[in-house]
C-alpha cells in the first residue's frame, strides 16, 4: 500500500467517533460544553509544499493560510492555533518565518496559543505543522457530503494561478507577480465561507485541484458531478492561453485555496463566485467544455505518494 488515499482508507476504517466525520471532511467537529469547535491540521514540507528558495515570510503566511482555508470551508470563525516548528538552523530565517506567520494570524484574528519546537537532523527538509481551532457560526456545518442532484457547483475564484506560479518558479522564468503571489501567499476565503455557510448544501476548499476535489465532493455526496467550465485568470490566460491543455493543467495543479460549494439551482451565492458545473444522480466526474465531452486527464489532481 502506498499513497495518501490508500492510507486514508485504512484510517477511515477506525474513525468511528462522530467528531471525525468519517475522515471524509476538511475538519473535525467537536461538541464541547455547548460550543462547537472546528479543528483542522495541515503540514508544509520543503520541496513538497514550498520551494527551498521561497522567502521565509511567505512560508509562515502559507502555513496559517492553508489551515484558515479549511476553517473557511466550514464557515468557522478562527479562534486560536497551535504550531509545531522544526528549527531551520538559521535564526534570521526563523524570525522572518514568524513575521509572515504573525501577519496572517493578525489579519484573520487567530492567535497562536501553543505548540512545540524541535531541531531536525542536519540536511533534513524543513517541515512545519499548524492546528487551527475555529468556532461554528451556523447550526448546520456544511460537509463535503451534502450536495443534492440538481445543485449547481461554484468556486469563489479562478483556478490554476498558484500551479502556474510554481511552474514558472521551478523553470526559473519570469511570470506575472500575481501568479507567484498566488502560490506563495494564498488568501483563505474566511469571509466568503462565513457568508456562504447557511446557504450551501456542501462546501470544501480546493487544495489538491478542481477536478479531484469535485470528484471527492461527488463521491462523498453519492452523486455524479459534471464540470462545464474551468475558470482561469487573465494573467494565467495571458501566460498559458486558453487551450484545453492549459485548462486541464489549471484544474489539476492544486494550491488554489478557493472554496468549492454546491447550491440549489436558482439560489444567489451572495459572494463573488463562478459557476463551474452541476450535480446529478449517478456517480463519477465528467468534463463537458464548450459543448463537447472532454476525456479526463490521467491524474485529477495532487496526491501525496503517487
Ligand atoms: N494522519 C492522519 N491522521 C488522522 N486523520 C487524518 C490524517 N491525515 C488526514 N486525515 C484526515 O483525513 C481527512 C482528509 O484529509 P485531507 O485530504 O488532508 O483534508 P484537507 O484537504 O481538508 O486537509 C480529514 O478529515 C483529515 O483530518
Ligand atoms: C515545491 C512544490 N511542489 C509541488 C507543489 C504542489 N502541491 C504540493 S502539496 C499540494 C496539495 C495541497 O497539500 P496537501 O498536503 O494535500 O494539503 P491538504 O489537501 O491536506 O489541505 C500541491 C498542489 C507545491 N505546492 N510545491
Ligand atoms: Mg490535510
Amino acid at each position: 500500500m502506498t499513497g495518501e488515499s490508500a492510507f486514508l482508507s485504512l484510517l477511515r476504517a477506525g474513525a468511528a467517533d462522530p467528531a471525525a466525520r468519517g475522515l471524509m471532511d476538511d475538519v473535525a467537529v467537536l461538541d464541547v460544553g455547548g460550543a462547537r469547535l472546528i479543528v483542522t491540521s495541515d503540514t508544509l514540507v520543503e520541496s513538497v509544499h514550498f520551494l527551498p528558495g521561497d522567502p521565509p515570510e511567505t512560508i509562515g503566511w502559507k502555513l496559517a493560510a492553508v489551515n484558515l482555508s479549511d476553517l473557511a470551508a466550514k464557515g468557522a470563525k478562527p479562534v486560536a492555533c497551535l504550531m509545531n516548528y522544526a528549527l531551520s538552523g538559521d535564526a534570521a530565517w526563523d524570525a522572518a518565518f514568524l513575521s509572515g506567520l504573525q501577519e496572517a494570524l493578525d489579519r484573520y484574528g487567530m492567535p497562536l496559543v501553543g505548540g512545540d519546537t524541535v531541531a531536525m537532523p542536519a540536511g533534513a527538509p524543513r517541515s512545519f505543522s499548524l492546528t487551527a481551532i475555529g468556532e461554528a457560526t451556523s447550526e448546520v456545518i456544511p460537509a463535503r457530503s451534502g450536495a443534492q442532484a440538481g445543485d449547481i457547483l461554484y468556486v469563489t475564484g479562478p483556478v490554476g494561478d498558484a500551479g502556474a506560479g510554481l511552474t514558472v518558479l521551478q523553470a526559473g522564468r519570469d511570470a506575472p507577480a500575481a501568479l507567484i503571489e498566488s502560490y506563495r501567499r494564498p488568501r483563505p476565503r474566511v469571509r466568503e465561507g462565513g457568508t456562504l455557510v447557511s446557504a450551501v448544501h456542501a462546501m470544501m476548499d480546493i487544495s489538491d485541484g478542481l477536478l479531484i476535489d469535485t470528484a471527492r465532493m461527488a463521491q462523498a455526496s453519492g452523486l455524479a458531478a459534471v464540470i462545464e467550465h474551468i475558470p482561469v485568470s487573465t494573467e494565467l490566460a495571458g501566460l498559458a492561453g486558453g487551450g484545453i491543455g492549459a485548462l486541464l493543467a489549471a484544474a489539476t495543479a492544486g494550491d488554489d485555496y478557493e472554496l468549492l460549494f454546491a447550491l440549489p439551482d436558482g439560489v444567489d451565492p451572495l459572494v463573488a463566485a463562478i459557476r463551474v458545473g452541476r450535480f446529478e444522480a449517478g456517480e463519477g466526474l465528467t468534463l463537458f467544455l464548450d459543448g463537447a465531452s472532454v476525456p479526463l486527464p490521467p491524474a485529477l489532481g495532487y496526491e501525496h505518494g503517487t
